[in-house]
């Protein structure tokens, strides 16, 4: 819709837009295989796998679903569903189910790992909140200061790093990576208060994405309400092959695959291969930093660290699992070995089974993160990463039956690690993106490493640079030097 706008642009030509994609295929993480395990087309996730429907980047990513056709195909987990409330912590050599109700907690808190959890969140409330000058501290920090010496909270809280980020959570940065709760605590100076008052308030932006997908597609609105997470029949690469032959057809996008960016230059004397007005980057802070390097002006201030995952998906021809459907489990820091969980792919999507549903069994095991290098050294075998990835399985669930299908991938250097420090680094960014000596207001950034990493979070980013880019090109024409950019795609870290 929005692409088809009859822009114009410099010098009153009109807009062409060229997307240069490194690999010869559109998704980067987004990477979906649909395997044939015993006649049935089995779908094998390599990297996000399923989505949040809620808050606005959830609602924002709905609405493009629907404006890309793909409405129908949606395959959704219930609220109620033991996919969406039955998850696990690895603890001590045992499954630990989390609880999902209050009654639940006030249970697991009489004994076990999670003793005194209950205690812990009613004495919160009285302990002063963080000191003035405190800018940003781990995420394991956090939680000693708010729960002194509640052991549960920390287990949890090291796995919850795991599953988000494949991170270390004694080197994550709270105020980046749960923004939520640093505000919560921030407002009320307790995150128990913070978070009570704050209640089901819905922002601003929430109600409007909520009524704008309301009006456009209330299927995926009703949805949206009902659902703890969804994802689509043929996998989540059905989003970006979709939004891909949009592109291929647009007449003002040059889709442009196998065409890795190597250099940027901001002076024009010196283009070399293709010239523009404007870029818009998703590369991760260090390869922009890499490609910018010898450009004039000031190097990119600073980089964000990413972490490796080996992800093995596996198909058994029956039940294997020991345990009722549930979502999977987190491996917490303490535990240490290889693993830092396993989702239960079955039981969440039943439907990405084939169409012999009951029948296969689909999981899959993560391993590495943070600790990659020191479990796998540079480059693992795939054969030796699928022995590792067996172990945890015989290990932690007593499988030991050989699967009949198997994928590993390893994804090196997929997830950004926003540790402490990195908020301020982000605000570095912009300012050396808007300044005269850094990038001088023609790049904008947007993509996991710059401002949330889930799928959500990226849609989110790229929509509001998208859309500042194009109100700001319907108003004019230009005839003389490129205006600086509307705006960086970091705004949100401004002071
Ligand atoms: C390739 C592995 C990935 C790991 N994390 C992500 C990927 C792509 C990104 C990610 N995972 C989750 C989120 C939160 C927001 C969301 O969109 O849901 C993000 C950005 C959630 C998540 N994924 C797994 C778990 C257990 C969770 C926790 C939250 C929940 O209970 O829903 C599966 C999982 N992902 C990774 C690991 C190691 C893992 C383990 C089972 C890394």
């Amino acid at each position: 819709r929005t692409l088809s706008l009859g822009l114009v642009g410099r010098g009153g030509g009109p807009i062409r837009i060229s997307v240069l994609e490194g690999q010869g295929r559109v998704g980067g993480w987004v990477q979906t295989q649909r395997k044939s395990v015993a006649g049935e087309d089995a779908v094998f996730e390599q990297g996000p796998r399923t989505l949040r429907p809620s808050g606005p980047a959830g609602l924002r990513t709905l609405r493009l679903l629907g404006d890309l056709g793909l409405a129908e195909d949606v395959v959704q987990v219930g609220k109620g569903a033991p996919a969406a409330r039955k998850r696990y912590l690895y603890v001590q050599g045992r499954l630990l189910r989390l609880p999902a109700s209050i009654l639940d907690t006030v249970k697991a808190s009489a004994s076990g790992p999670l003793k005194g959890l209950v205690g812990s969140v009613l004495r919160e409330p009285f302990i002063p909140g963080r000191p003035r000058d405190l800018e940003d501290e781990s995420v394991q920090d956090f939680f000693a200061r708010r729960f002194p010496g509640a052991d549960g909270i920390q287990l949890a809280a090291s796995a919850m790093m795991h599953g988000i980020y494949a991170g270390d959570y004694r080197k994550l940065s709270v105020r980046s990576c749960l923004p939520s709760l640093w505000e919560a605590e921030g407002r009320s100076g307790s995150l128990v208060r913070g978070m009570l008052l704050s209640g089901s308030k819905a922002t601003t932006e929430e109600d409007e994405a909520r009524h704008a997908l309301k009006i456009h597609y209330p299927q995926l609105m009703e949805m949206a309400e009902t659902s703890a997470i969804y994802s689509l029949r043929q996998g989540l690469s059905g989003i970006t092959d979709a939004l891909n032959q949009v592109a291929i057809q647009s007449p003002i996008v040059t889709m442009r695959p196998s065409s890795p960016v190597t250099k940027v230059i901001l002076d024009e004397s010196k283009a070399k291969v293709m010239d523009a007005d404007w870029v818009v980057s998703t590369l991760p802070g260090p390869s922009i930093a890499s490609c910018m390097k010898g450009s004039p002006g000031n190097p990119i201030p600073y980089t964000t660290p990413y972490a490796s995952v080996a992800v093995v998906n596996m198909a058994f021809s029956q039940r294997v699992l020991p345990l009722d459907p549930a979502f999977g489990y987190l491996v917490p820091v303490r535990e240490g070995g290889d693993a830092l969980g396993v989702v239960f792919d079955s039981d969440a999507l039943p439907s990405q089974d084939g169409a012999r549903q009951g029948g296969l069994n689909r999981l899959t095991v993560m391993m590495g993160g943070w600790k990659f290098k020191q479990i796998f050294g540079e480059k693992p075998h795939p054969d030796d990463v699928l022995k590792k990835a067996r172990r945890v399985l015989k290990e932690q669930m007593g499988i030991v039956k050989e699967p009949m299908a198997h994928h590993v991938s390893i994804q090196c250097q997929c997830i950004p690690q926003y540790e402490v420090g990195w908020w301020d680094g982000m605000r570095q960014v912009d300012e050396w993106l808007r300044s005269s000596t850094g990038a001088q207001g023609r790049m904008a950034v947007c993509g996991a490493g710059w401002g949330g990493v889930s799928v959500n979070d990226c849609v989110q980013g790229a929509e509001k640079v998208g859309h500042a880019l194009l109100d700001h090109l319907k108003g004019k024409t230009f005839s003389g030097a490129s205006p600086t950019l509307p705006l960086t795609g970091l705004e949100r870290f401004r002071k």
